[in-house]
């Protein structure tokens, strides 16, 4: 799978776009601030139809402008896939392959990227809300039915905690709320579960390899609400949990208890590297998970995703650069820096450079 064709129109600081890439490696070269990531980040909403640094779809809009609109071309098993996108401040309408789409969740399955940023490199030492969206953004591409219940979980858990604040919530209000909450929290807690496991087994042998076989890495699931096997053995253990904490609740005025406060563990040879690793070890584990998540997708889906490296090469090491790029062999590369050494550039595969300068693109 990769993306053949980009068109942007007011999008960001691109006033407007139309450029071929690369099946293999597309570098992206430019000095700061000229529209680097911009560029990926387009590419990216063709995947989730959301933007991996920002909430806000209208921020995406170019200064000055009413809406931006955006065509993704890309090629997957010899068909063609076509994502278009305009926004504007009241509206968001998304086409795929022509056909207007009623929900998100109906665009997913069809292109798969990962996006790695200086930012994920931080992921181990964060705060637990990195780790959960680290879960929910690989799960949601690769299972719909887990965006439809996150989704849903989200909307239940904001109205819970609306009534929360009000000044004398019903509980038997409350009540509806808590069911429902249990009904979409408990697939979530049984589908993190699994995953986590998947990507703990992947994770750990691709760490080893890493570090020669010197550490040992494990991710674990930290639920509030412990696993279980049976979905409706699952429900009754939360919503046991929500009772029990419900007086709580209604004092702090939010929800204790959700896999809205679950965490990922994050250890090497048994020592936990959230609170301990050193700033290498956690950013190898960092490198670790990613390349977990890149296998994973080709796994349950048997498609080679799309990977954006955006600004993250000179952070890694020559080892860890080697690493990362000789694991990824059926991958388009779309790789984002200042600048590249001749050496690394050496190291990939064929493709095309481009170089970005305030929003103009030009290929070498
Ligand atoms: N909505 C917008 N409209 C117009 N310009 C925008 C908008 N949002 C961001 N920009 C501009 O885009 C530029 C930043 O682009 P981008 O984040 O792609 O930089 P970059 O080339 O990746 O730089 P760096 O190497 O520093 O990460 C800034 O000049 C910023 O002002």
């Amino acid at each position: 799978m990769y993306i053949t064709q980009v068109e942007l129109q007011d999008f960001r600081n691109y006033e407007s776009l139309n450029i071929e890439f690369h099946p293999n490696v597309n570098l992206i070269l430019g000095k700061n601030a000229q529209g680097k990531t911009n560029l990926v980040e387009a590419i990216y909403l063709s995947s989730l139809g959301k933007s991996f640094r920002t909430s806000n779809d209208f921020e995406m809009i170019r200064f000055g402008k009413k809406f931006f609109r955006i065509k993704i071309e890309a090629e997957k098993n010899n068909e063609d896939i076509c994502v278009e996108m305009a926004v504007s401040k009241e509206s968001k309408a998304v086409k795929l392959n022509g056909h207007k789409i009623k929900k998100i969740s109906e665009l997913l399955e069809s292109i798969y990227i990962v996006v790695f940023s200086p930012e994920d490199l931080k992921i181990v030492k964060e705060e637990p809300e990195k780790r959960r969206k680290f879960i929910d953004r690989e799960l949601c591409q690769i299972r719909p039915v887990y965006f439809n219940n996150l989704s849903r979980y989200k909307k239940v858990l904001l109205q819970r905690n609306t009534m929360l604040k009000e000044n004398t919530p019903k509980v038997s209000l409350l009540e509806v709320w808590n069911q429902e909450l249990c009904e979409y929290g408990s697939k979530i807690i049984m589908q993190r579960a699994e995953f986590v496991k998947k990507i703990d087994k992947i994770s750990s042998e691709i760490h080893k390899n890493i570090t020669n076989g010197k550490e040992k890495l494990r991710i674990q699931y930290e639920s509030n609400v412990p696993f279980m096997k049976d979905l409706e053995e699952q429900k009754s253990l939360f919503l046991e949990k929500i009772h029990l904490n419900i007086e709580k609740d209604m004092l702090k005025r939010n929800t204790s208890v959700g896999p809205h406060r679950d965490d990922l563990k994050i250890t090497i040879n048994g020592i936990d590297i959230r609170k301990y690793g050193s700033q290498g070890q956690q950013r190898t584990a960092a490198l670790s998970l990613k390349l977990a998540e890149i296998m994973l997708i080709k796994e349950e889906t048997q498609e080679d995703c799309i990977l954006l490296l955006d600004d993250v090469l000179s952070e890694l090491d020559e080892e860890r650069q080697n690493y990362l790029i000789n694991s990824l062999s059926n991958v388009q590369l779309f790789i984002t820096s200042a600048e590249i050494s001749k050496k690394v550039q050496s190291t990939l595969p064929e493709g095309k450079t481009f170089y970005v300068e305030n929003g103009q693109v030009k290929e070498k």
